[in-house]
């Protein structure tokens, strides 16, 4: 049995004490809780709930809440009502804590039972909330828990942690006395593969601290109760505010900073104050008999935050509480002007509020000052040169010369080619696409056709890139190659550790994947030299297939169900007329090195004797196109997670160029993608079908690739399907029979299906209905929009389909956005290659687990 114990403190996991023989483990907490402990959760309560008093869906995962369940919203809602209403002067609820803890494994009936001591109180007579508190946001997979005991109300109550839940909120039931009490509850999951995950989340690991704690509303019979504002408890409400406003508000950057300068007082040189300001500091502060000023000083991305501590006269001190009352308006102005969020505001009134009460209730005065007042903030800064292909980033900041300032971004953007070991600037911008950009210097992101993107937070960062090309490196000097093999034998060092880590976690369908698909540069490029090999053809003798059901039907072929030697198979038959169509399609599967787990299987063709129609027989895919299938099922994130990374593993495995034992596979672009020439397996894993209109991109004398398929080009959109068109190709603005825009175009085409899998995932639309399955533009055009309305929607509007705004709260959310819009950029060399979506998805996906 495991047993940790805690005394009214954090349970510090650290503190267990292992004894390896005996199959319990006791744990003494420390005593100690943070200061600010039970202020920070009621700050949660105070400022999870809206302006309208509704509570947002991260709300309810915050605190493990289950849609409909028990304890209702309404708990937490009642609660939050609660400290909002009373947090200036009014009494906030009673907090009790168990003198003791215990979680112990209940072998018996699995899961664990947590045990709580409670000291006698007449508070216990009362309807409370049993809030458990993790240390931090839960990591993990996510747990439906279902927890029982006599002491809840009801007795049974589920709860459901996910990565987002740092509290659990069960209900307590009132007792009938208030002596000494234990309450017992049993903790357990449905399903037995997660009882780990729960033995972890109570008991496990060593980093993993959970406090329970008993809240009683100040409403629920105790609002007779004198409700003082004591001088020391507003001193650390205020500290902690403090803290948590510093936290999240006053940027962490260092900057030097000059001293607080008020000419006319005597001014003791200035502490930079932040986040790391220890909370002693703070609390000297706070009981210093002199007054302490905090000056935020050119609030912005960069301002530091200072203080000094000054010896004021009486008379000083009154300009200074007025001074207090207009620098605080304009403070909020300024953050309104800033875009910062309700919740700054909010904080900063509280503040304001909290430091007025504390000159009131005691002899320290606490002033929050802005010092400038006049100055608007500092904005971002970046180097700029537009190019006549980015006319959106003009919107982006006030420019002046080559300088942008930006307006609603702090991320600077610069897109480079890279021509003969040089940098040519393609634009240089404020980014308005990215709002978080974590670099400070410019990073690069290889695009198409050696092109490079960057994006950086600081003043003109994207002046230029470092960047060193891969023709550059292999000519260095002496010392630049051994440097560079040193740096070569380290990446690759690195690449194979996380290969190997990846893979480990991934399990054998990445390894195989990985086996398959050699390929794993960002890059793209075709390889001019010739190769016209062809894998051996397999010819199906038509009286071995047995014909089924049609499963499809097409343009230019219908497609049956069928058994081919005992197995299920999908034929596909094109009429005579189509006889080009069929060559052209089985000349891609018959490449070299076709085989892959991201294309669909083929396994032969033939002619049928007597019709002269011909057939392609493949892998029949169980769960038919992607589209019929999302069309009838929303999903679940973890299998729109392997939908899309098989899917662009699939495109990525098409579009290279490989060279394995002596056999040459050419890119190959589809030209075609759409989520109806997309099938499931049986695994819901995605395979690529339908290539009859592929190019496959090699120069070989005699047999120019594409040479069949150039005459689809010339009266109009013949190849592909209409509104998974890129706006170049749309607009038939580039030279269609080059390799790369027709790559890039896949890519686009890719982000659209993308888009149409993401918007069927359950997980990103939190507890909100998920919409109906769409096709790309169906909402703003229709089912079946003309080439006309298009063209002006994507091309002349750059409109792309609507992203819901769940999905701007969600990590993945962001970074699933990230990925689209970087895929469906209108500028077709800016977009992401292929092979570069499975390393963005690769790493969305480890940072999840
Ligand atoms: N291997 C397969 N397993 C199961 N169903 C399949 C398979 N191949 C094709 N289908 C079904 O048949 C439909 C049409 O297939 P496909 O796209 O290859 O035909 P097409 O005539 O080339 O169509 P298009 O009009 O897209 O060119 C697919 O959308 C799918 O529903």
């Amino acid at each position: 049995m495991l047993m940790l114990q805690v005394n009214g403190g954090l349970w510090n996991h650290s503190a267990v004490t292992a004894n390896m023989d005996s199959s319990e483990k006791v744990a003494t907490a420390t005593a100690s809780i943070a200061p600010c402990f039970v202020d920070d959760i009621l700050a949660v309560l105070r400022e999870d709930i809206g302006r309208e008093g509704e509570l947002a869906n991260s709300s309810l995962s915050l605190f493990g809440m289950c849609s409909g369940s028990d304890p209702s919203p309404s708990v937490l809602l009642k609660l939050s009502e609660e400290v909002r209403r009373n947090q200036r002067t009014g009494p906030e609820p009673e907090v009790l804590h168990p003198s003791a803890a215990h979680v112990s494994v209940a072998e018996a009936e699995g899961g664990v039972v947590l045990t709580f001591d409670l000291q006698s109180s007449t508070l216990l007579k009362l309807d409370s909330v049993l809030l458990l508190v993790f240390d931090s946001l839960v990591t993990g997979r996510n747990l439906d828990l279902t927890f029982i005991s006599r002491s809840l109300q009801p007795q049974q109550q589920s709860v459901c942690v996910s990565e987002q839940t740092q509290y659990i909120l069960l209900t307590g039931r009132p007792s009938t006395d208030d002596s000494l009490q234990k309450w017992r509850i049993h903790a357990s999951t449905k399903s037995f593969i997660n009882k780990e995950a729960l033995n972890n989340l109570f008991g496990g690991g060593n980093n993993i601290s959970v406090t329970p704690l008993l809240l009683f509303s100040a409403q629920t019979g105790i609002s007779s109760r004198p409700t003082p504002v004591s001088s020391s408890s507003l001193q650390t409400s205020f500290l902690c505010e403090l803290k948590r406003f510093l936290d999240s508000f006053v940027p962490q950057v260092a900057v030097a900073s000059p001293p607080v300068q008020l000419d006319t007082l005597h001014s003791l040189p200035p502490l930079r104050l932040d986040s790391s300001s220890s909370e002693a500091l703070l609390s000297g502060m706070i009981n210093s008999s002199t007054v302490t000023i905090f000056s935020f000083k050119n609030w912005g991305p960069v301002s530091p935050a200072q203080h000094g501590e000054l010896s004021l006269s009486a008379a000083l001190l009154e300009e200074l509480r007025q001074r207090l009352g207009e620098t605080s308006v304009q403070l909020m102005q300024m953050i309104q002007e800033e875009n910062v969020s309700d919740r700054a505001m909010e904080r900063l009134q509280r503040l304001r509020e909290l430091s007025e009460l504390q000159k009131k209730a005691a002899t320290e005065c606490i002033f929050i000052v802005c010092t400038c007042s006049s100055a608007s903030a500092p904005k971002r800064r970046c180097v700029y040169y537009d190019s006549p292909r980015n006319h959106q980033y003009t919107q982006a900041g006030r420019v002046s010369g080559s300088v942008q300032v930006c307006e609603a971004t702090s991320c600077c953007v610069g897109f480079f080619w890279m021509m003969d070991g040089q940098q040519k600037v393609d634009l240089q911008a404020c980014d308005m696409h990215e709002h978080s950009c974590p670099d400070m210097h410019c990073k690069p992101q290889p695009r198409f056709n050696k092109m490079i993107k960057c994006v950086c937070k600081t003043d003109f960062c994207n002046s230029n890139i470092s960047w060193i090309s891969e023709d550059e490196e292999a000519v260095g000097s002496p010392d630049g190659t051994m440097r560079t093999t040193i740096a070569v034998v380290s990446v690759v060092l690195l690449f194979l550790m996380v290969c190997f880590w990846t893979a480990a976690k991934r399990g054998r369908s990445f390894y195989q994947h990985t086996r398959e698909n050699p390929s794993s540069s960002c890059d793209v490029s075709v390889n001019p030299q010739c190769s016209c090999q062809e894998a051996n053809q397999s010819i199906i003798d038509h009286s071995l297939i047995e014909l089924q059901q049609v499963v499809g039907r097409g343009r230019f072929a219908t497609v049956f169900q069928g058994k081919y030697k005992g197995s299920a198979v999908a034929v596909k038959c094109f009429p005579g007329g189509q006889e080009e169509k069929f060559r052209a399609e089985k000349e891609v599967y018959e490449l070299p090195l076709m085989k892959n787990a991201g294309i669909v299987l083929f396994l032969g063709s033939g002619t049928k004797p007597h019709d002269t129609s011909f057939f392609i027989v493949m892998q029949f895919a169980e769960h038919g196109s992607l589209h019929s299938f999302l069309s009838q099922h929303s999903i679940s994130w973890t299998s729109a997670f392997n939908m899309c990374l098989s899917l662009s593993q699939g495109l990525s495995y098409l579009h290279s160029d490989l060279q394995h034992n002596g056999v040459h596979k050419p890119s190959v672009a589809h030209r075609d993608l759409s989520s109806s020439n997309v099938l499931l397996r049986a695994d819901f894993s995605c395979v690529l079908c339908d290539f009859e209109g592929s190019a496959v991109l090699r120069s070989c004398v005699g047999r120019q690739w594409g040479r069949s398929h150039t005459q689809n080009f010339q009266g109009g959109p013949e190849v592909g399907t209409l509104c998974y068109m890129s706006p170049e190709l749309l607009e038939r603005a580039v030279n269609l029979t080059s390799s790369s825009f027709m790559l890039q175009g896949d890519v686009y085409a890719l982000a659209l299906i993308l888009w149409e899998v993401w918007m069927r995932c359950s997980h990103l639309f939190q507890d909100a209905d998920v919409p109906q399955h769409l096709l790309p533009f169906e909402l703003e055009l229709g089912p079946n929009p003309s080439w006309e309305h298009l063209i002006h929607h994507v091309c002349f509007m750059n409109q792309r389909p609507s992203i819901p705004p769940p999905w701007d709260v969600l990590p993945e959310g962001c970074e699933m956005k990230r990925i689209l819009t970087d895929c469906w950029d209108s500028d077709a060399d800016a977009r992401l290659t292929a092979s570069c979506v499975v390393n963005c998805l690769m790493s969305l996906q480890s940072s999840n687990t």
